[in-house]
């Protein structure tokens, strides 16, 4: 029999049962549908569900995740709702987000007798989480891909699926039933007591917003889990937020396929070298030298993009930087910094994987010039490589000023080509 959660009228949760799943496979989690921000990052309009799960073997219980600290009461009652504490045998963390081991040390107090289990990265955040002393030691399992746990006629099985979202993530798998305890994978914040996809409120927005600003970064990473998780029989998805997934749970996959290849670039690969110039200019200057590096760039063989911040917004930009093979950015100096529109984007790139793109910094001033340097600084600090040297130009840029901006495009773009990694160039050689 299924025990739906029920809401009041001002929507939060009241009914504090566990919900079946499966005969022995039950969630346990919290309803937070009060909710707006999460993690300071992320907004939901209905918001959100820490899921945790009980299952039930022949030869004890497992818990799988629990929940933020304020919602523990609630997992409390509904745990209680199917089991004793005595007879928990596992307990899972797939990752140790404050969301999912907020009710830890208290479940851990009701049920000592219980093993943790958690990935091989996990152990030295679980420390820094748990603080253990001589008199309260810590034990626990690290598990990698493979490890099995048995319940009696239940088995888990676990899968290493590293930075989703957190360095020390896995999935665990139910044998026996199917099912996939992804964590954050496939989650989304979306409140809805009805709990299971088919029956809860259009969630497509939901689940693609939560990938964008939370499995987004990792894509690489992404598709190295789908590979571990693709080939397993799948009847059940059930992520640590928003809907379990048992109605079509493969669409999912196809949906993290298709996300973690969705730009042009990552689908079929750039043909050819491609760099994209973002620039501001307030008498024309810096603008010059952007046109400057586009020609230069050309004349190397890249194909180049060149866009004034002013007339742009920050989403299209950040999908533009994620397919550019190199980036320039261009700015005046102003009051001792660079604009506000080059910080605005540079702050947004947060969402996608960064590491090794090449960056360029160049820009005119009249007197300090502070902000090629503040820009590089700022591409280093995002893990760009950064191979040509920054470009300052005085003022209005001369004809022999503007074929040094060309030289620096044909450096950039050379770089490109040869894939120099971490050397600077010095353009001025290449002319
Ligand atoms: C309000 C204002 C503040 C400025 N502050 C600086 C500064 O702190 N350091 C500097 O080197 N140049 C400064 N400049 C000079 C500009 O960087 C310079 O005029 C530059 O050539 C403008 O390039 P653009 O035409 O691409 O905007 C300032 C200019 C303005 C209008």
């Amino acid at each position: 029999m299924t025990h739906l959660p029920s809401t009041s009228r001002n929507g939060m949760a009241e009914a504090t049962e566990a919900v079946e799943i499966r005969p022995g496979l039950h969630w346990i989690g919290a309803l937070d549908p009060g909710l707006r921000t999460f993690d300071i990052i992320l907004r939901t309009a209905n918001g959100t569900t820490y899921n945790s799960y009980l299952v039930r073997g022949s030869d004890g219980v497992a818990v799988i995740d629990t929940v933020k600290a304020e919602f523990a009461d609630d997992f409390f009652a509904r745990l209680e709702s199917v089991a004793r504490y005595d007879e928990i045998k596992v307990i899972v963390l797939n990752h140790l987000e404050p969301d999912h081991t907020g009710a830890l040390p208290e479940l851990m107090r009701r049920a000592p007798q219980a093993r943790l289990h958690i990935s091989t990265r996990a152990p030295a955040m679980l420390k820094a989480l748990l603080k253990p002393s001589e008199e309260h030691p810590l034990e626990y399992q690290a598990v990698d891909t493979g490890d099995e746990v048995s319940l009696g006629d239940r088995t888990l099985r676990f899968l290493h699926t590293p930075f989703l979202h957190w360095p020390d993530t896995q999935c665990t798998y139910l044998v026996e039933e199917a099912t996939l305890f992804s964590g954050d994978v496939f989650g989304c914040h979306h409140c809805d007591s009805r709990m299971f996809n088919e029956q809860c409120g259009d969630f497509r927005f939901a689940f693609d917003y939560y990938y964008a600003h939370i499995m987004r970064p990792f894509k690489t990473h992404v598709m190295d889990a789908l590979k571990l998780i693709e080939p397993l029989p799948l009847q059940i998805i059930a992520p640590t937020h928003g809907p379990i997934l048992r109605d079509r749970p493969r669409r999912y996959l196809t949906r993290y396929r298709e996300l973690s290849t969705s730009t042009f670039a990552e689908r079929i690969g750039n043909e050819e070298p491609t760099l994209v110039v973002f620039y501001m200019s307030s008498y024309g200057n810096t603008a010059r030298m952007a046109e400057s590096i586009r020609t230069g760039a050309e004349e190397a063989g890249a194909r180049v993009s060149l866009y004034d911040l002013e007339g742009g917004e920050i989403q299209p930009f950040v999908d533009l930087v994620e397919s550019a093979d190199a980036l320039a950015f261009g700015s005046p100096t102003i009051n001792g910094d660079a604009v506000k529109p080059i910080w605005d984007l540079l702050s947004s790139l947060a969402v996608i994987e960064l590491k090794g793109k090449l960056g360029a910094a160049f820009g005119s001033y009249g007197w300090t010039g502070e902000a090629v340097r503040m820009i590089e600084d700022r591409m280093r600090g995002l893990k760009m490589r950064v191979p040509v040297a920054g470009l300052r130009i005085k003022l209005i840029p001369t004809d022999e000023e503007l074929a040094e901006c060309r030289d620096f495009g044909r450096a950039l773009a050379s770089a490109i080509v040869s894939g120099e990694k971490g050397r600077v160039i010095d353009f001025a050689d290449l002319g």
